[in-house]
Formats: structure tokens, C-alpha cells, sequence
């Protein structure tokens, strides 16, 4: 596959094995780069998820000094006006699922959205580029094994199931990250076929 610039790899952060064969086989074989994972150490920080994760992604390439993809991920409920969004992490960490239900009890509104947004920059001081991908669903009481995150209280919109319920193969289909790699995908791959349709016309001149 041909590079759109000149370094044959991307440092993907924070997507140790196995996630990020799941990345790559999302991204396919138009992605023109190897991506490679390293896990380094980002602030965390604050602000609305485009701005988390545009200030990652600038100190990641800063680190790296080189191409580099970040992730976030956010939960948000509509009630709390997007909150806990970036700030999940912590919420679930202190309340699991169970308590993250909870927390909509005094509230009629149990709609939510999960958002996963890829970040994407050159390299140091190069631009920062966002794909995002959104699932509305609700916030239910924990169903399914509670194997990762908050997968067992979040019921996407049209199943009546949990994340966590859904067979792995039907979540990765249509999850939030599914979406966002694939926008991320199909911008390189676009690329891809303008710099090799451009190439050929050289050649035809
Ligand atoms: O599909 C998912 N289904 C259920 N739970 C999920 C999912 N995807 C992320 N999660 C959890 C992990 C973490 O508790 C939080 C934010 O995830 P995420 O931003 O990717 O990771 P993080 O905040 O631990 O790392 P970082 O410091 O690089 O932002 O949501
Ligand atoms: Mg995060």
C-alpha cells in the first residue's frame, strides 16, 4: 500500500494488544500505514471530547515526533447535559455500572450517547485531525458480563440488548469506535486513491 507520507508506520497510543488488531482489521488494508501501538503516559485532560482529545493528540506527536493517533471516549447522558463525557473514567471507576444507573434515578430522561473520537496529527506541531463516531442508546440497569467498562449499562438505540450482552462480533460492528474508525478509514482512504489518481495522470502526461 503506498504511504501518504513518507513514515511507513503511525504510533497508535494507548491500544495495547489484542485492541489493536481489532483496529487494524476496522481500518483495512486501504489504510495506507503499519500502525504500531506505544503506550505513553497524556495528561488527562479537561474540556469538551474535541477538545480532550485535540490536546492529546498535540502532545502525543509532540512526544512521539511523529504520526500519531489518539482515542477518547465519552459517555454522556442527556439529562446531565453531556456530563460524565470525558470524565467517565472516574465516575465509573468510583460507581461501576450499577452506580451510573443510579445516578439517573431523579431524572424521567435515561437517554445517553456514546461517543469515540480518533485523533489524528502528522507529526509535531502538524494539525490535528478528528473522527467521531456516536451511538444514542439509554442507561439500564447492568445486564451481561461485566467485563469491560460500561458496556452492561449502556442499551443501544434499536436492540434489546446491553453492550455487554451483544455478542462481540455485533457490538464491534456497531459500537461508537466501530464508527469512528471507519470514518477515520474511509478520509485515508480517499486519500489514498486522489494521490495515486494523481500519480497516473503524471505518468499519462
Ligand atoms: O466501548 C466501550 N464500552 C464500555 N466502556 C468503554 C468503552 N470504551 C471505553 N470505555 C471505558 C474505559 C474508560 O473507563 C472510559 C473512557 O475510555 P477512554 O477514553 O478510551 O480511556 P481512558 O480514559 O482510560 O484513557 P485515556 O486516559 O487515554 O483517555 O470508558
Ligand atoms: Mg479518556
Amino acid at each position: 500500500v503506498s504511504c501518504v507520507l513518507d513514515v511507513p508506520f503511525i504510533f497508535l497510543t494507548s491500544f495495547p494488544p489484542p485492541h489493536i488488531f481489532q483496529v487494524v482489521h476496522i481500518l483495512g488494508d486501504q489504510f495506507p500505514y503499519k500502525v504500531v501501538s506505544k503506550k505513553i503516559d497524556l495528561p488527562e485532560y479537561q474540556g469538551e471530547p474535541d477538545e480532550v482529545c485535540i490536546q492529546k493528540c498535540k502532545e502525543a506527536a509532540r512526544q512521539i515526533d511523529g504520526p500519531v493517533i489518539v482515542e477518547d471516549t465519552c459517555l454522556c447522558f442527556r439529562a446531565l447535559g453531556g456530563l460524565p463525557g470525558p470524565y467517565i473514567k472516574w465516575f465509573l471507576n468510583q460507581l461501576k455500572p450499577t452506580g451510573l444507573h443510579t445516578l439517573l434515578a431523579g431524572f424521567e430522561d435515561k437517554s445517553a450517547w456514546a461517543l469515540c473520537t480518533f485523533a489524528f496529527s502528522a507529526g509535531r506541531g502538524e494539525p490535528v485531525q478528528l473522527f467521531r463516531g456516536k451511538v444514542e442508546g439509554m442507561i439500564v440497569e447492568p445486564r451481561g458480563p461485566p467485563d469491560f467498562g460500561w458496556d452492561p449499562c449502556f442499551e443501544p438505540d434499536g436492540y434489546d440488548k446491553t453492550y455487554a450482552e451483544l455478542p462481540k462480533e455485533v457490538k464491534n460492528s456497531i459500537s461508537h469506535r466501530y464508527r469512528a474508525l471507519a470514518a477515520m478509514s474511509e478520509h485515508f482512504a480517499k486519500i489514498n486513491r486522489t494521490s495515486q489518481e494523481s500519480k497516473k495522470n503524471k505518468q499519462n502526461e
